[in-house]
């Protein structure tokens, strides 16, 4: 598969702090790609990076052949890049519907669509007129990936969905991802569950103090038993 996204020697920093000291990783095009590390590694600070919330200091975010390190956000958004961030950012005193309306940059929803994502994630079609603050914690990440998704992208970056989450909510989202991968949307999915990094992660990337430390096949690592110990000894922590 070619490489939809490549950082290359990234360097960011944030104030005075510098965060990302030359991170070099790439995305396959329409596989999941999985970004592990333990808190503080920069992950947050990587997709964040990519998305131009913040601003590269040096080297390359390439997307498609193209650098959009300079570009601002809502460039790169149009590029067909979703965001998933980590406090999820939904409206909590609108609807799920009024949520989805305004996630969608390119007019009216679009039915069709509204029912593949609803299927997706049945609770948002039951919970439809409900303001979103009332929604479980599971149902709330669930309609932060779907604004991400109400209409098609090349590329998301979902930033840890399993967090705090019930066994059973992480499996939907786990067939719901699966469910999004056959559509050639390319992933890249920040998680410290290593089971749901495994079940859907094409390959993985590891990162510890703002460098990527280890990059791979995700079968590799899974099935790697050393290779798991070395890396989760210096990073991996599997806290949901
Ligand atoms: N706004 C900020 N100002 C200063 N330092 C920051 C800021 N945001 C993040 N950092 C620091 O950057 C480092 C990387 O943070 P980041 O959130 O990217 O890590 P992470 O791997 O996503 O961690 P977690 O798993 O806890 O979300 C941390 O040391 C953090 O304290």
């Amino acid at each position: 598969m070619p490489d939809l996204l490549t950082l290359e020697g990234v360097h960011t920093r944030i104030a005075q702090y510098h965060i990302l000291h030359g991170v070099d990783f790439s995305v396959p095009a329409g596989g999941v790609t999985v970004l592990l590390g333990r808190n503080g590694a920069g992950k947050t600070t990587t997709m964040r990076t990519i998305m131009g919330l913040w601003r590269a200091a040096q080297g390359r975010v390439m997307f498609d052949g193209e650098d959009i390190s300079k570009l601002d956000t809502p460039a790169i958004a149009r590029r067909g890049i979703g965001y998933v961030p980590e406090n999820m950012g939904i409206f909590t005193d609108l609807t799920v519907k009024e949520n989805l309306v305004l996630a969608a940059a390119n007019g009216p929803l679009d039915s069709a669509r509204v029912d593949w994502v609803t299927g997706l994630f049945p609770p948002m079609k039951t919970f439809w007129n409900l303001p979103a603050g009332n929604l479980s914690g599971g149902q709330k990440q669930m309609l932060s990936v779907s604004r991400a998704i109400i209409e098609p992208r090349r590329l998301i970056l979902i930033d840890e969905p399993t967090k705090g989450l019930a066994p059973a909510i992480i499996q939907a989202m786990i067939t719901a991802l699966r469910e999004l991968k056959k559509t050639q949307t390319t992933i890249l999915l920040v998680e410290q569950n290593f089971a749901m990094a495994k079940a859907l992660g094409d390959t993985v990337a590891v990162m510890d103090d703002g460098r990527i430390v280890h990059r791979g096949a995700m079968a590799e690592l899974a099935g790697d038993a050393a290779l798991q110990e070395k890396l989760m000894g210096l990073s991996l922590e599997t806290h949901q």
